[in-house]
């Protein structure tokens, strides 16, 4: 994608690439694409196959698919349009592989002539996303003067000497992957903007449809007022509002970023671009169900945002995979703390400085919607979470394991956990948000929201209750407490959607008059 691409030379580049590529990047001179992904490999990049090699005599890389499972794969706008691709390789120097790099290539000229020792053909119609050509392309020993090598980490001499300021491979890979948190970025609000969507066709849709009455001679009931309808959007609806202040927070976070900070945005961009795209996924399911036979209709938007947006929790890195990233990273600030016996500090981890919360044994109305309990058990979760994966790490490490199969061994744990940082990271930005705003209406309305996103995580983490943070009884009363806060949301249901600022034109007829959008005189003869 041309966005990828610019970026790519943005970040990867230097002054010679800034200047030679960026602005006709930007004026669509040159369309570019962003080949990383190849066919045998797309998560794990450390592993790509394509080769590049430095031809000293003429001061050349040469870039080569070396087998089928080589092929670049899913590049976007590669298939039809893309003149240029940043393509990611292997780099192989003097016999010594220096690790994945990144080269400026041109595949196409400006007529849209394949290049000669490029191969191009497209991926073929997708369940969505079909207006990207994602393409293949294939490098046969293609030649690029040395000057195209993205040279911010790593650099070629005309004489062939590899130079590089970050030694370690680890930390150079890694600045070779920073680029794409900014993608991660994106999509984490994006998939929030669809959820919005399907939210608010799904509630005004529930205010005008009605079905079945519960006496005789009384009018059908309004969907929104049946309390089962009230239970499947209006939980979806506070945790749209909290993942909507999420990242909000996260494009502050990246738009402020510094080298120091980009670990931890790396961190809480996976979180948040896994937590996000799959619960778009899940709402625009249960607004699609909601809206009944008209969620079938590709003008009410909600059933075909799910084709659409489904490739949110895959490209830009598979949630799973990048949800391991940050079971990993609070692995190694657990060993930074204990072992060097320091304060945590960063990720938000600085709670487990403090002794370890208690939760009340019984939990009332206002204790369950009470702050600082909410607060107190997510920290107690993320807390036994990090102590309970870290403790099984350290034990299959002390057994032989290496360190990728112990990881590999402590999935679950490693799941529950990531879920536990996410959830509180959001919980945080919540809670920001809500301090923020003066007392009155909007403050208890938002308070309602945050209580009833808080509560519903912890009805929905069967952790809570597996690991003793919950007694049963308490997680019954969890439970009356969201049918209650249910109720208490509901008169508000409309104002929080249209609260979106969505354009009409962007809703669908289901959401205003479905029954003069439905009628004879509107259809097309
Ligand atoms: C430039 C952008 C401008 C704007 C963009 C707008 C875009 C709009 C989006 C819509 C269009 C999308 C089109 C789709 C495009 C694509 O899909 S592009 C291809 C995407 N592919 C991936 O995301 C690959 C996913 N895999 C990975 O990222 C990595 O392989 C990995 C799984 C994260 C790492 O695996 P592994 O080999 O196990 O290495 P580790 O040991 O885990 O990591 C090494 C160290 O590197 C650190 N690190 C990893 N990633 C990053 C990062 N992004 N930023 C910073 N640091 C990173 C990691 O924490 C490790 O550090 P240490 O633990 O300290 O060693
Ligand atoms: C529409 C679309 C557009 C795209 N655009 C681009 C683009 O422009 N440029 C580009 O470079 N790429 C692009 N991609 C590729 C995308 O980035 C990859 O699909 C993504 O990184 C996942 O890689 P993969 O498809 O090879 O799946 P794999 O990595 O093979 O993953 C398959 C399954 O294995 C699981 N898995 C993988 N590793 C592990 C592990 N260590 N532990 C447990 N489970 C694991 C994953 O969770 C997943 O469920 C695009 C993809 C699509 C579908």
């Amino acid at each position: 994608m041309a966005d990828l691409r610019g970026g790519a030379i943005q970040f990867f580049g230097t002054k010679r690439h800034h200047e030679k590529w960026l602005k006709d990047t930007e004026n669509y001179m040159i369309k570019g694409c962003f080949a990383m992904t190849e066919l045998g490999h797309g998560s794990n990049v450390r592993g790509i196959e394509t080769v590049t090699t430095y031809d000293a005599k003429t001061e050349e890389f040469v870039i080569n698919t070396p087998c089928e499972s080589a092929q670049k794969y899913w590049i976007g706008g590669a298939a039809n349009h893309a003149t240029h691709t940043i393509a990611f390789s292997q780099l192989n120097i003097n016999g010594t592989n220096q690790g994945v790099h990144a080269f400026i290539v041109q595949i196409r000229d400006a007529d849209g002539n394949i290049f000669p020792n490029i191969r191009v053909a497209d991926c073929s119609h997708k369940i969505g996303l079909n207006g990207v050509d994602n393409g293949r392309i294939w490098f046969d020993n293609v030649r690029i003067p040395r000057e195209n090598l993205l040279n911010s980490v790593a650099d070629v001499s005309p004489d062939g000497q590899y130079l590089s300021a970050i030694k370690d491979p680890d930390q150079r890979f890694a600045a070779f992957l920073a680029p794409l948190t900014s993608g991660r970025v994106t999509i984490a609000v994006s998939a929030i903007y669809s959820s919005k969507i399907g939210m608010a066709i799904a509630i005004r849709y529930a205010l005008s449809r009605r079905a079945f009455s519960v006496a005789p001679n009384e009018p059908e009931v309004l969907l929104l007022d049946y309390p089962s309808h009230q239970r499947r959007l209006l939980p979806l609806l506070a945790k749209t509002y909290a993942m909507s202040f999420s990242v909000n927070y996260l494009k502050t976070l990246y738009w402020n970023r510094t080298p120091e900070l980009n670990k931890t945005i790396h961190i809480v961009s996976s979180a948040y671009k896994a937590a996000c795209s799959w619960h778009n996924m899940r709402t625009l399911q249960e607004c699609r169900e909601a809206c009944g036979g008209q969620g079938l209709k590709t003008e009410n938007h909600v059933g075909h945002f799910k084709s659409e947006f489904d490739v949110q929790s895959t490209f830009e890195g598979d949630n799973n995979v990048l949800m391991q990233q940050i079971s990993k990273a609070l692995f190694a600030e657990y060993l930074n703390a204990k072992k060097r016996n320091k304060p945590f500090k960063g990720l938000g981890l600085e709670h487990m400085n403090g002794p370890s919360p208690v939760v009340p044994s019984r939990l009332s109305s206002s204790t369950l919607r009470d702050r600082q309990f909410q607060v107190d058990a997510f920290h107690l979760r993320e807390r036994d979470l990090l102590a309970r994966f870290a403790e099984e790490i350290l034990k299959l490490l002390s057994q032989g394991q290496s360190r990728e199969h112990a990881f590999m061994l402590s999935y679950q744990l490693a799941e529950d956990l990531g879920r536990a940082f996410s959830d509180r990271a959001m919980l945080q930005n919540f809670l920001q948000v809500e301090e923020s705003v003066p007392s009155g209406l909007l403050k208890e309305i938002l308070g309602l929201l945050r209580s009833m996103y808080a509560l519903v995580v912890i009805d929905e983490d069967p952790a809570f209750l597996r690991y003793g943070y919950l007694s049963p009884e308490n997680a019954a009363s969890v439970r009356k407490e969201i049918m209650k806060l249910c109720s208490d949301l509901r008169p508000h249901a409309l104002a929080l959607v249209n609260a979106f600022g969505i354009p009409d034109a962007l809703l669908s007829p289901i959401a205003f008059n479905w029954v003069d959008a439905n009628a004879w005189s509107s259809v097309q003869h």
